[in-house]
């Protein structure tokens, strides 16, 4: 018998080739007699696992307790994501148990963080229902988390077999439909958060869009928490946004948008203000990370429904995502939404106010836009992922962000890009519409200077003092914020990399 609160080490050693797994019981009689066995002696481990093609995979950074084995760890977590309790249960045997069980596979100490342990757990394609992200994240992440013998976990990474990702609809527009309907190529997008985040009237917030748009920017955007209150109603606000957007169309000609953040307290009143958006002319609505994963998938299916394109805010995640030792990588959850169905994800900045080392911030990138993930441990991903052509998730670098980092910006994340300056655009000395020509030349210069061949990164702050030689609105915003730097230590970086740099 086996303490439930403190494990005890299981048999050690790898299992020779074609061996039972290592410290199963396979004498059923002693398998299912009633009482208490460790995870690994109920078949939870399995060091000569070779996972399949179709199996989902799962790496945990798991801290056990001291004096708690961390292969008895790893099958616990494999366990208790799967089909397992504290305690035997007769009833395993009305199941085909040996397939339906999680199983630990490889377990690796994490390099330089003593006591912390990467775990490997292969599950049964069988084990979740298609479509469903409510469904993968009450197994993956459902009780796990706070299991007594961890003193912290944290879910890196997950590979989804091609089975699954072909169970969703994903993105509903996807990178190359959202740049046709836009007609913008070759260069990132360009967006600003209004602010105040909260308090303008209708009349006002229109205006800071009309300016915004009119100055050169693609899209802008309402804040996580702006919903319908006393100050501004969500119908003035959609209103009185449209009304910008369409004045700044007609004088510039090109295509914009304004994200109309639709979050509200029910599935109902969301699909209210949607229909809204889209009887007004938006082609962008706006979710918060917050309303769930069903609500995204259900507003996801609508947007597909009403050619619309879905931008998500992240709000939230920096709760559980932030600290290396407990909770969930935010690759995985960006892995979670382009399965659910987003268009735009805030995926972060590395150079502006939030968390965010460059090269994590990048696998995150990779995973929202490549049609294919390597392994890439420096940027954090710890599998091959093939997404089946499921269509591209546009990544949104916004948060503390100005002109003046407009090099570094293109650097580390290349075209397909939205770039939001909220209060980089509304601050402007000079009014929002020079923030946003100061944004928009910053932007048109770089571009132009990498297309030309140009070593954007080391020449980037003399490529922005030339242009900004003719455009004062640019040299304005130089001037202001040129030299605003957020240096300090990233929290979520790679184990596999010394220091953190981008190659
Ligand atoms: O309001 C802002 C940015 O405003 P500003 O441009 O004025 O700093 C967004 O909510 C953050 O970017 C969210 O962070 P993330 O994109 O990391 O989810
Ligand atoms: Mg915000």
């Amino acid at each position: 018998m086996t303490s439930v609160t403190s494990l005890a080490p299981p048999a050690t050693g790898n299992a020779p080739a074609g061996a039972a797994p290592q410290g199963a019981i396979t004498d059923a009689k002693k398998r299912y007699a009633a009482g208490v066995l460790k995870y690994a002696q109920m078949g939870y481990w399995d060091g000569d696992y070779e996972p399949k093609e179709t199996d989902l995979l799962a790496v945990f950074r798991i801290t056990p307790q001291e004096g708690v084995d961390p292969v008895e760890a790893a099958a616990a977590v494999a366990g208790e994501s799967s089909t397992a309790t504290w305690t035997v249960v007769w009833t395993d045997r009305l199941t085909a148990c040996d397939s339906y069980r999680g199983k630990a596979y490889k377990v690796e100490p994490v390099p330089g963080q003593p006591g912390q342990y990467f775990v490997y757990i292969a599950y049964d394609l069988i084990l979740f229902e298609e479509g469903s992200i409510a469904n993968l994240t009450a197994s993956i992440i459902g009780n796990v988390f706070s299991f007594k013998p961890l003193k912290a976990a944290r879910l890196e990474d997950m590979r989804l077999p091609v089975a699954y990702v072909k169970t969703f609809k994903g993105p509903p527009t996807g990178i190359v439909v959202e740049r046709e309907r836009l007609n913008s190529f070759g260069r990132p997008l360009l967006g600003a958060t209004i602010k105040p985040k909260l308090g303008l009237s209708g009349k006002n917030y229109g205006r800071v869009v009309y300016e915004a748009l009119r100055g050169g920017l693609d899209f802008t955007k309402d804040d996580e928490n702006i919903n319908s209150q006393p100050f501004m109603h969500w119908r003035d606000r959609f209103l009185y946004c449209m009304e910008g957007v369409n004045q700044a169309m007609a004088r510039t000609g090109e295509v914009k948008g304004h994200y109309l953040n639709i979050t509200a307290g029910t599935m109902e009143e969301m699909y209210r203000r949607a229909a809204f958006a889209k009887e007004l002319g938006s082609v962008i609505v706006m979710v918060d990370l917050i309303i769930g994963w069903t609500a995204i998938q259900s507003i996801s299916e609508w947007a597909r429904a009403n050619d619309m394109i879905l931008h998500m805010h992240r709000a939230g995640h920096g709760t559980y995502t932030r600290q290396k030792s407990h909770g969930i990588s935010f690759r995985v959850i960006a892995k979670w939404l382009r399965l659910a169905g987003v268009d735009h994800l805030h995926a972060g900045t590395a150079v502006g106010k939030l968390e965010g080392d460059p090269m994590t911030v990048q696998g995150y990138y990779n995973v929202c836009r490549e049609r294919h993930n390597a392994v890439d441990l420096p940027r954090g991903l710890f599998f091959e992922q093939d997404w089946a052509d499921i269509r591209r998730v546009m990544p949104v670098a916004s948060g503390g962000i100005h002109a003046g980092q407009m090099h570094q910006l293109l650097n580390l994340f290349g075209d397909d890009v939205v770039l939001q300056f909220g209060g980089g655009t509304i601050g402007h000395p000079m009014g929002i519409e020079a923030g946003a020509i100061a944004n928009r030349v910053a932007l048109e210069a770089m571009v132009l200077a990498r297309n030309e061949g140009r070593d954007i990164l080391s020449e980037g702050p003399e490529i922005l003092q030339a242009a900004a030689k003719w455009c004062k609105p640019l040299e304005a915003a130089l001037h202001t914020w040129g030299s605003v730097t957020f240096d300090y230590t990233s929290t979520d970086t790679s184990d596999f990399v010394p220091t953190a740099s981008v190659a």
